[in-house]
């Protein structure tokens, strides 16, 4: 049965910024469809969402690694339907306190969104797979969370290099069914841009999960 929320078509060019939120109850309400971007600091999750939205100012940006330090919120052009910059983790500049209360609020906006559709986990292709990254993927992988990952900056390889970079990088995710999309990615050239966007409005697309209760 089809509504005029489903009959509009999912674009990410009107994304806007809804709210910044530093724990989960500032979120917006828990309704609805999002896919959140995580990723070591500086790996480029906010360069991501402005290339994904055509917007370049959207999401702060920055050489310095720490730059995106709450949960921020964009809505899409159809109701309750949200992309997230989540803060970047392993900065090493703050105090262990401030790390620790990052992942908190990582560990319980992973753990708690039931809106959660799926997890894009940006990795600068030139240091892929973190012992961060990893811990990310084991999550979606326990948790049946289906994840994205862009290898990103690859416009800092050349292409052989970028190539070879992602055979490694598959080879080492093979055993992880949570992985949907491997995508070479730049935010720079647009590289996997068109591919990234499909998969991105597949998820938020798809009929939620029949509610447990
Ligand atoms: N050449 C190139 N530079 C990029 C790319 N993506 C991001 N950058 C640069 O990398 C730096 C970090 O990018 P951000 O998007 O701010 O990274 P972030 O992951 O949001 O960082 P935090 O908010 O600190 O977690 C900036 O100087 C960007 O211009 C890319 O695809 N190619
Ligand atoms: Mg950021």
């Amino acid at each position: 049965m089809d509504s005029d929320l489903t009959q509009k078509n999912l674009s990410f060019n009107s994304a806007r910024f809804m709210v910044s939120a530093s724990k989960l109850n500032e979120c917006p309400a828990d309704i609805g469809a999002e896919v959140a971007f995580a990723g070591r600091s500086n790996a480029g999750k906010s360069s991501a969402l402005n290339t994904i939205t055509v917007n370049g100012k959207l999401a702060r940006t920055s050489k310095t690694p720490g730059r995106t330090r709450l949960i921020n919120f964009f809505s899409l052009n159809r109701e309750n339907t949200r992309l997230v910059d989540l803060p970047g983790y392993g900065y090493a500049r703050v105090s262990r306190d401030m790390k620790d209360d990052w992942q908190t609020h990582l560990g319980h906006y992973l753990n708690d969104r039931r809106c959660l559709r799926g997890l894009v986990l940006v990795m600068d292709i030139r240091h892929p797979l973190t012992e961060f990254d990893q811990t990310m993927v084991q999550w979606c992988q326990h948790n049946t969370m289906p994840l994205m990952i862009l290898a990103t900056k690859s416009d800092k390889l050349k292409f052989g290099q970028a190539k070879t970079a992602m055979l490694g990088i598959r080879q080492k995710l093979n055993e992880f069914s949570c992985v949907q999309h491997l995508i070479m990615f730049s935010s720079s050239n647009k590289t996997g841009l068109d591919e990234c966007r499909q998969a991105l409005v597949h998820w938020l697309e798809a009929e939620p999960e029949a509610a447990e209760e």
